[in-house]
């Protein structure tokens, strides 16, 4: 069942609580930086396993020691709705074991 496109007010009253994370071109985005490439790598693979648990799938961009996540809901018609806070709570929760500020 897809999700409902959120409003502006409600992205930007769900994005106070999640630092770092921002909005543009309707979607979600945030830059985590780590300790080494290998380390961009393991929390790539961890991101990836829960965004397979959630069937709810980013756009993740590996960099030298950095790992860019941006997402929307393609079901909803490529808009933001809770489907993409709820993966963005789930990768806040599990970055800091990484390393990742
Ligand atoms: C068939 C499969 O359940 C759907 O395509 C899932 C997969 N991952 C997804 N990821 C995102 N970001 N949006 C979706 O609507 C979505 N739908």
């Amino acid at each position: 069942m897809p999700s409902e496109p959120l409003s502006q007010k409600e992205i930007e009253d769900r994005l106070r609580e999640l630092p770092g994370w921002a909005f543009e071109d309707d979607r979600i985005f945030r830059t985590y930086r780590v300790g080494t490439h290998f380390a961009a790598s393991a929390l790539v693979a961890h991101i990836a396993s829960v965004q397979d648990e959630l069937n709810h799938h980013s756009d993740l961009t590996l960099g030298y020691n950095t790992v860019r996540l941006s997402v929307n809901s393609h079901d909803a018609g490529d808009v933001v709705t809770v489907s993409d806070f709820a993966l963005a709570e789930r990768v806040e929760a599990l970055a800091p074991a990484h390393g990742a500020s």
